[in-house]
């Protein structure tokens, strides 16, 4: 029930729909109406369920059912939790379906492997995760390094991956610190428990992009099986908008001379203090670069009289947009990104380069991964050299410039189009991503 999940669960859907599978979606009211939209005119039945959060969370208004419109991101732990309210439900219409020959749900909604185990379906976990985090987790936390003496910002390298150095402040305080008891701890180990225990994960990745990282997950745990089916993005067409309007934003960038525009934007949930938008609102401006900033909350403020300095060359869009649509337009040159793993693959697959600007979640090891190991962005420049220190506007102004002018632009401009090309190659007839879907299908479906 977060954007970040959903849309690649609906790519993967329609992957499935491709293959003649009957599809059926399982979501709450206040969801529907965004998966509707999104499988218009496909063959896919959509259930609505109840969500009602407990009384007991005054917190959580009535009618917030997906993460993007929780009042504050301190509330995700008891929203997931809620999510076990949707149980019955879920059940109650499982009854009703055909012979289900698999069911593949978010690995946050722990709760659906009980479901599947009563009605003997294999649960396939989508994590939303690539193989690298959750390789570089899983050996940092059986080092013991996010529990060690030394400070939280000393890197340490990992023994069994030498070229990769974390420290404690890659992992989000929120579970480093989790107590057992406290709602973070207990909602990590119901996590972690289902998944484990699932028949295997379906990854938004493909083999080409981290090979050492799949083999590592395969080979480490033979009894869990991982398919890399992705990019799941591409299973969609881009730039398939219907509408009579086309966007404001994509007239303004049509404008645009090929590669001169800097994209920016944190995906759908990451917090942005009104601290951190003055110092990117007068980054961009000293930069002198040309931008489109898309901005989550229309409550969020920006500097008196900005956006009217900047008219022309900036742009800063205060609705919905379709990101993958924008990255992959030739006009657009770099990507200052919060490194959710979805942007981080529409970026590679429309071939644009990043300035890494991790704020949450598990981003802060996507971004180590974008400027280490693909080699296809930059590191966003804190005040203090730390992974979580604050952005200053020299900062944002000295990165921006070197993506979109600089030569290390142009190298890593580079490297993302190679990676582009096989992310294509991946998905297409024969391709590895392809190969796995068949795999998975075969395996799932020849079962009785
Ligand atoms: O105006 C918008 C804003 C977002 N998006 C899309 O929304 C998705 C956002 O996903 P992502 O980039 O992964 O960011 P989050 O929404 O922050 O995703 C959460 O889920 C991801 C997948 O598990 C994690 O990698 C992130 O850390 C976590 O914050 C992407 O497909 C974007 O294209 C749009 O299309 N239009």
């Amino acid at each position: 029930m977060s954007k970040g999940h959903t849309i690649p669960l609906l790519h993967f859907a329609r992957l499935l729909l491709r293959r003649n599978f009957s599809v059926t979606l399982f979501t709450t009211t206040a969801n529907r109406p965004f998966i509707a939209d999104s499988l218009s005119g496909t063959a896919a039945s959509i259930v609505t369920l109840p969500f009602t959060v407990s009384t007991t969370n005054n917190d959580i208004p009535p009618g917030i059912e997906s993460t993007d419109k929780l009042p504050s991101m301190s509330l995700f732990f008891e929203f997931a939790m809620a999510t076990a309210s949707i149980q019955p439900h879920f059940e109650q219409a499982l009854e009703t379906l055909p012979r289900v020959s698999f069911m593949v749900t978010d690995g946050f909604l722990w709760w659906t492997l009980q479901s599947a185990n009563k009605f003997h379906i294999p649960r396939l976990v989508f994590f939303g995760m690539s193989c690298y985090s959750v390789s570089v987790f899983r050996e940092a936390g059986m080092q013991g390094i996010f529990r060690g003496p030394q400070p939280d910002d000393e890197l340490v390298e990992l023994t069994r991956f030498p070229w990769i150095k974390i420290c404690k402040e890659d992992l989000e305080p929120s579970s480093r610190n989790a107590e057992p008891g406290s709602i973070p701890y207990e909602f990590n180990v119901k996590l972690i428990g289902a998944s484990v225990n699932s028949y295997g994960t379906v990854v938004n990745s493909f083999y080409e992009l981290e090979p050492l990282f799949v083999d590592y997950l395969k080979t480490t745990n033979t009894s869990h099986k991982y398919w890399c089916v992705g990019p799941l993005c591409l299973a969609d067409d881009v730039g398939s908008f219907s509408g009579t309007k086309e966007p404001k934003w994509m007239t303004w960038l049509h404008q645009k001379k090929k590669c001169s525009v800097l994209y920016v934007a944190f995906g759908s949930q990451a917090e942005v203090s009104n601290e951190e938008l003055e110092e990117i609102a007068m980054g961009l401006e000293e930069s002198m670069v040309s931008f489109l900033w898309v901005i989550r909350k229309k409550d969020w403020v920006l500097p008196k009289g900005f956006e009217e300095r900047v008219e022309g060359s900036g742009m800063v869009v205060r609705e919905w947009v379709d990101q993958r649509e924008i990255l992959n337009d030739e006009r657009v040159g770099g990507y200052v990104s919060h490194c959710g793993w979805n942007s981080v693959v529409e970026s590679v697959c429309g071939g644009v380069p990043m300035v890494a600007w991790p704020m949450m979640a598990e981003q802060h090891v996507n971004a180590r991964m974008v400027e280490e190991e693909l080699k296809v962005g930059i590191r966003m420049e804190t005040c203090d050299g730390r992974v979580r220190g604050f952005v200053k506007r020299e900062g944002v102004s000295k990165c921006v410039k070197e993506l979109m002018e600089g030569e290390r632009g142009i190298q890593l401009r580079q490297n993302v189009k190679v990676l582009a090309r096989i992310a294509r190659m991946a998905v297409q007839e024969g391709g590895s991503s392809w190969s796995a879907l068949d795999h998975l299908i075969h395996e799932l479906c020849s079962k009785k």
